[in-house]
């Protein structure tokens, strides 16, 4: 909690300014009994009507003032802390951008969104609490106790008794909320992810009729965080009546305590005394209600604000070292030196002693079966990981010592699941560039094949993409996909499987455009299609994680047993030994 308190002492103007109208508020609420008792005690008793006027018209300005200073209070406080959780919101934004995609594996999706919204929430509310209160509730004690003491030590004393009971009160109500608190959140998250999961894959769900049993899925999660929020609000459920009974408890005790005194006692206190001091003691008891507000919101807000710094603090495993190189003088070479990567928490290695050169305008291409390690492989070189073994070299240099901005510039990457951004093909095609150029995302366009059901669509290139490129089909996500990465002119391309949703026409005509495009640039190109990688420079043929033939198309007929199978399963004889396909 203590990094979220510096956060908030950044608006140090808005703290000095709340200040000043708490005080202004709190001064006029302790000045009005005073003036109370007086007119009580003295100008009614003696019928001064001017005097009654006078101190009549003394309160309501006390009123006025105090009116004043509450709204100002209330408007610094929310201007603090909202101004608070914007500022946290953006820097945890920021963080998760640089963050690898070991921390994303380590945090889940869903819970990252709940960290960032409702955990920023729970710490802002509390913030705009402790603002209002903290600062005003001890002053209106002090001052309270001051003042009724100075009207009536024996009468005060009966807050002997009734603070330590609602003190002690208070802190078993926040002893049981506690655990409630940080259970909520884990629930929330859990809605959250299943909500999320859902929504993605709807389609699926609707397919396979699962609707029923993602529902009770739903259900189970809903109700689960149902179950321990009304727990929660049980608990908080008991505090205000149970403080409430502490406080009428206390008022009666004062009101006989000041009714025995007239009747009884011979130096009996003035009845305006009197009321004075009860309404003293039911400021501070008013007071400490409200600080006892803030115990029991403390906790959710302390379990928020620790979720928030476990996002804040995670040191990203992939960032740059200290020096790291931003200029190579050599363009577009990929070197793997024997590479071994093993996943987090995974038993077994994902890539074995994987080794080999690529250089521009050559094609490197990466076949084997499913979870051979293809994507694994191409996702090493912008280092989405680090390996543990060997090293990855970009025009000579281990990617571990060039800044991730470098490295990353470098490449033009197709990720195997095509992602397109809300807003309009040509947005998503220039994406990444700081000013797009109009010329250069059209030839992208043609390039991927894309013009013509650009050019078909109403609106063109600024025809929308909708969330997640939805309304475009498979291959033409793909291809616009292609076509962001080659209107960034990268040195090295990386193409995930990105022609497995074209048609064998399209593929065909988009590796032809490519490699005059790309001639002077590295290509790694992973693919299941036999056609789309047969006239590779170079191909590694993986299986369990480990490179069983590397070479071309014909020297791997020959050597390679797997390729062959993987050739054959594919293709007939005649089709595996013509030099196009
Ligand atoms: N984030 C991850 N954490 C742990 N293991 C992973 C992770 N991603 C992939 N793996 C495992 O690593 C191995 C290689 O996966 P990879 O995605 O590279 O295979 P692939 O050859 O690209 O498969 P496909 O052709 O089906 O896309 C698989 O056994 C997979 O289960």
């Amino acid at each position: 909690m203590k990094k979220m308190y510096k956060e908030l002492f950044l608006f140090k103007w808005a703290l000095l300014l709340l200040i000043l109208t708490v005080i202004g508020s709190v001064a006029a609420n302790l000045a009005l009994p005073m003036y109370l008792s007086e007119v009580i005690n003295t100008a009614i008793p003696a019928g001064d009507k001017v005097r009654i006027v006078s101190i009549g018209g003394t309160m309501l300005l006390f009123v006025l003032l105090g009116v004043l200073c509450s709204v100002g209070t209330g408007f610094f406080a929310s201007l603090a802390s909202v101004g608070f959780g914007r500022n946290v919101r953006s820097r945890i934004f920021r963080k998760v951008q640089y963050y690898s995609q070991t921390e994303f594996d380590g945090f889940s999706t869903s819970s990252l969104i709940t960290r960032t919204n409702n955990d920023v929430v729970q710490v802002q509310t509390f913030m705009n609490m402790l603002l209002k209160v903290c600062l005003m509730a001890p002053i209106m004690c002090i001052g309270g106790v001051v003042l009724a003491l100075a009207k009536s030590v024996t009468m005060s004393m009966i807050l002997i008794v009734s603070l330590p009971v609602m003190i002690a009160f208070v802190l078993i109500i926040a002893r049981l909320a506690s655990p409630l608190s940080r259970k909520m959140q884990e629930k929330l998250d859990e809605i959250n992810l299943v909500t999320r999961e859902k929504l993605t894959g709807i389609r699926v769900a609707r397919a396979f009729g699962t609707e029923q049993f993602e529902e009770e899925r739903f259900r189970r999660v809903n109700d689960e965080f149902m179950v321990n929020t009304v727990r929660m609000n049980s608990v908080m459920g008991i505090m205000i009546p149970g403080l409430s009974l502490i406080l009428y408890a206390t008022m009666v005790a004062l009101i006989a305590f000041g009714g025995y005194q007239i009747i009884n006692v011979h130096t009996a206190i003035p009845i305006g005394d009197i009321i004075a001091v009860i309404q003293y003691v039911m400021q501070i008891m008013m007071s400490v209600m409200m600080l006892s507000m803030i115990f029991v919101m403390y906790p959710r807000a302390a379990v928020s604000a620790g979720r928030i710094n476990e996002v804040l603090d995670t040191v990203p495993v992939v960032a740059d070292c200290d020096g790291a190189v931003t200029e190579t003088g050599i363009k577009g070479y990929v070197s793997f030196r024997d590479v071994t990567f093993t996943f987090p928490n995974a038993e077994a290695p994902a890539l074995e002693h994987i080794s080999f050169d690529s250089s521009p305008g050559e094609v490197t291409a990466v076949i084997g079966s499913t979870g051979s390690g293809k994507s694994t492989l191409v996702n090493l070189i912008p280092r989405f990981y680090d390996v543990q073994e060997g090293e990855i070299l970009v025009d000579g240099v281990n990617v571990k010592e060039m800044s991730l901005e470098t490295l990353r510039g470098k490449i033009g990457l197709v990720p195997q699941k095509a992602f397109l951004f809300r807003g309009t093909i040509a947005e998503n095609v220039g994406y990444g560039q700081e000013e797009p150029n109009q010329a250069n995302v059209e030839h992208a366009v043609m390039t991927a094949q894309s013009y013509d059901f650009v050019t078909a669509k109403e609106g063109g290139f600024d025809a929308p993409i909708s969330q997640g490129g939805a309304n475009v089909s498979g291959g033409q996500r793909q291809r616009l996909a292609i076509a962001r990465a080659i209107a960034r002119k990268p040195e090295i391309y990386i193409f995930d499987d990105s022609f497995s949703a074209l048609d064998y026409k399209t593929d065909a005509a988009l590796r032809k455009a490519l490699l005059s495009e790309a001639k002077e640039a590295t290509v790694i190109l992973v693919a299941q299609r036999v056609s789309t990688i047969k006239n590779a420079d170079r191909i590694l043929v993986l299986e369990d994680g480990r490179c069983v033939g590397q070479g071309r198309h014909e020297e791997l007929m020959k050597s390679c047993e797997v390729y062959r199978e993987i050739v054959y399963s594919q293709l007939t004889q005649e089709e595996a030994e013509k030099d196009e396909v």
